[in-house]
């Protein structure tokens, strides 16, 4: 009998922690004398976060498209091509953060009918202060894409608990656990987890667990309103993403940090994700950033020189132009 190939889906909302998630990961498992590959997926043209993951760890980057939607036939391929490659004892794929999680999950078993996979969990990555804001307004797209995510958990981890207050993350939690009772809650920061829920997931096949409640909503959904694309705020729609944009910027020369980091906490509120590289003009060293939910962090890049300095934002309705406009005026500002 052929062994199956695990498999692993990494999601949540943009900047939730999931590439903290995969690395912490990649370490446990590789630790365990284990060969794990990685699919990363990014909307933009460029995968910064590939830079995290090490050099010896097999990796696919599907760019420009999503996983869910776009670009999900090639999702097959692409494993097919890791396990001929790396023979790995299980497959991490993180999706986008604007991943519709029903429709990646279908990805993967489409791909499942033709290699030796075998689904063992949907991890959620939940960001407890963006959600908690998302959930007090109460609406949006935006805001239905997060529940979608935390509903077709098997593992949910309400992450970034250092942000909040414990009342506000108890009330978070909470409501996790209203929204998908069968996932258990992990709450993290800088997505700690139990070395026994790593083992775990690799030992125990599984399905999203809220599979048929979403299916069921689907099916209620559709019943009521024949055209999906048309109804964006429904529950379980799909291509809840449709409406998410992505700018990728190639810096021309070093740039002013302290000018660039003002920019970057200023960003307008439909930017939720920045992150790129960029050279300091004033110690000559590359930098990363990450900037997510109006929290910027930033530090040097180890090696100094693999990708060129670029940044790429996503949100929606945001305008390219005048982002662009500020981009080139602090590459052009030089201090007296
Ligand atoms: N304060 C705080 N920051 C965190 C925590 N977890 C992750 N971060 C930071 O949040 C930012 C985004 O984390 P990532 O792991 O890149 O998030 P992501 O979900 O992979 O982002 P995308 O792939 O762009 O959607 C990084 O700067 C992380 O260091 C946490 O628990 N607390």
């Amino acid at each position: 009998m052929t062994t199956k190939v695990p498999i692993v889906i990494l999601s949540g909302f943009l900047g939730s922690g999931k590439t903290t998630l995969l690395t912490k990961m990649l370490q446990f498992y590789t630790s365990r004398q284990l060969t794990p590959a990685v699919i990363m997926n990014e909307v933009g043209d460029v995968n910064l976060d590939g830079l995290l993951v090490g050099e010896d760890i097999a990796m696919r980057e599907m760019l420009s498209g999503c996983i869910c939607c776009s670009i999900s036939g090639d999702l097959g391929l692409e494993i097919r091509d890791l396990i001929q490659e790396a023979s790995p004892d299980l497959i991490l794929v993180e999706a986008t953060g604007v991943a519709n999680p029903m429709e990646t999950f279908d990805a993967v078993t489409d791909a499942a009918i033709l290699i030796p996979i075998e689904m063992h969990a949907m991890v959620s990555v939940v960001d407890a202060n963006h959600f908690l804001h998302w959930h007090r307004k109460g609406k949006g797209r935006t805001y239905h894409l997060m529940m979608d995510q935390i509903r077709c958990a098997s593992i949910l981890l309400l992450n970034k608990s250092d942000l909040i207050s414990p009342a506000e993350l108890d009330e978070t939690r909470q409501l996790l656990v209203k929204l998908n009772p069968h996932a258990a809650v992990h709450v993290t920061t800088y997505c700690q987890i139990e070395d026994e829920l790593l083992e775990q997931v690799l030992e125990i096949p599984t399905r999203p667990i809220a599979y048929e409640d979403i299916q069921k909503n689907d099916h209620a959904a559709t019943s009521s309103d024949h055209d999906h694309h048309s109804s964006p705020e429904q529950p379980g729609h799909h291509h809840t993403h449709s409406h998410v944009m992505a700018y990728t910027y190639y810096f021309e020369q070093p740039i002013d940090q302290e000018s660039f980091t003002n920019m970057i906490t200023q960003l307008p509120e439909h930017i939720y994700r920045a992150k790129g590289v960029y050279t300091a003009a004033d110690t000559g060293e590359r930098m990363l950033f990450q900037y997510a939910y109006q929290k910027v962090d930033t530090f040097r890049i180890n090696p100094q020189g693999k990708v060129e300095d670029v940044a790429a934002f996503i949100g929606e309705q945001f305008s390219k132009d005048s982002l662009k406009k500020q981009l080139d005026e602090i590459t052009s500002y030089r201090k007296m």
